[in-house]
């Protein structure tokens, strides 16, 4: 039993690391220190797609790396401690950022944000200037906000490229495939469930109706599964009970959408996952970011996919995330407007 399992969780390994070899590239990871930054780092020391990495934090990063380089994979590993910044960015091709302070309960995303935006307006800027090409992966909370921070830092140092820079919404995907599929009966792998809008509370926004499996579920047990994925991450967060919210899932999916980025950058076509981007999609009501189905590509965001069809329940979740989205991602541009 327990080798089948192995065998199986092996395999779900190397699928999740697909890769056609070809171009590998320098990778990342500022925050590597903490709760998720030590086990994305791990993950990333696993994807073959990856040739470097780049661990930096204000504290233990060359602890992490060093720890991390004796894994028998052929990328090469090195740390940067507190002052050391710019030298862990040169040539890197992909940044992932989850430096900042988690949740404790009662708090929602939002309350983060008095310290985490200046943590990640600070690094974007530090991003913009020494690696102003690189493709940016936002972990840190509030995304809604924090996403609309690294663009503006960007924006303002005249290098912002919309097409290379991503929201991390790919946790909320892997709750609701996993969610629906203890309820339909089937495997997560089944009930992939496109998940769109933003990353909090009512700003998450599951498309069950467009998934085989996901649409035969009705009624409360609906209702109690879109509420799930919504506040899956509270869940985590009482769990935890003050040491912090979720880690090691958000480490699996973080490195989910590492793999599919570096995949889509080597020129692997059909590589689509939802992620919060500069999009048009409701542009027209003065909203210009917002996750949907993404595909990837050489030069990072390739298309934007329409959400598609949707039933009327789906409607009324779009229109209860849209203005809560709108203050989110405002709240974000306002503070680097303000910020000197
Ligand atoms: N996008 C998503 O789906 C999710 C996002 N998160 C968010 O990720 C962030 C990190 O969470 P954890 O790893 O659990 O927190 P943590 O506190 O365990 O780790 C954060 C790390 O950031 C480092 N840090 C702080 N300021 C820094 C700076 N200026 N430069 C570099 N590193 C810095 C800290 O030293 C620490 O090692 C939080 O904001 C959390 O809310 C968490 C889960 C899911
Ligand atoms: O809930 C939190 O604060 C962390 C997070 O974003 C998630 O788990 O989805």
């Amino acid at each position: 039993m327990f080798a089948r399992n192995a065998a199986r969780a092996f395999s779900a390994h190397s699928r999740m690391f697909s890769s056609s070899a070809a171009r590998q590239t320098k990778v990342c990871v500022l925050g590597a220190g903490g709760g998720i930054g030590q086990p994305l780092s791990l993950l990333l020391k696993t994807d073959p797609l990856v040739s470097s990495l780049s661990l930096y934090d204000i504290r233990g990063a060359p602890g992490v790396a060093a720890d991390v380089s004796h894994v028998d994979t052929a990328s090469e590993v090195n740390g940067y401690p507190a002052d050391n910044l710019d030298e862990a960015l040169e040539g890197v091709k992909v940044v992932v950022i989850p430096a900042g302070v988690p949740r404790k309960p009662g708090m929602t995303r939002d309350d983060l944000f008095n310290t985490n935006a200046s943590i990640v307006r600070d690094l974007a800027s530090a991003i913009g200037r020494v690696a102003p090409d690189a493709h940016v992966l936002v972990i840190s909370n509030p995304v809604n906000s924090t996403v609309p921070i690294v663009a503006s830092v960007l924006e303002k140092a005249g290098v912002f490229d919309p097409r290379r820079l991503f929201g991390v919404t790919t946790l909320d995907v892997v709750r609701a495939a996993k969610f629906v599929s203890g309820l339909v009966g089937a495997t997560p792998a089944e009930t992939p469930i496109t998940v769109v809008g933003g990353h909090s509370g009512v700003t998450i926004v599951p498309l069950l109706s467009q998934n085989n499996l996901g649409q035969s579920l009705t009624g409360e047990t609906y209702e109690k599964v879109v509420h799930r994925i919504q506040y899956g991450g509270d869940e985590v967060v009482k769990a935890k009970d003050g040491a912090g919210s979720a880690t090691l899932s958000m480490a699996y999916a973080g490195a989910k959408f590492a793999n599919a980025l570096l995949r889509g950058l080597n020129g692997e076509k059909g590589v689509i996952t939802p992620t919060f981007v500069k999009s048009d999609l409701f542009a027209s009501q003065g909203i210009d970011f917002f996750s949907s189905s993404v595909e990837l590509g050489v030069n990072g965001v390739e298309k934007i996919h329409p959400i598609g069809n949707i039933s009327p329940e789906e409607q009324k979740l779009i229109d209860a995330c849209l203005p809560e989205l709108k203050k989110n991602i405002e709240k974000g541009k306002s503070f680097v407007a303000q910020s000197s």
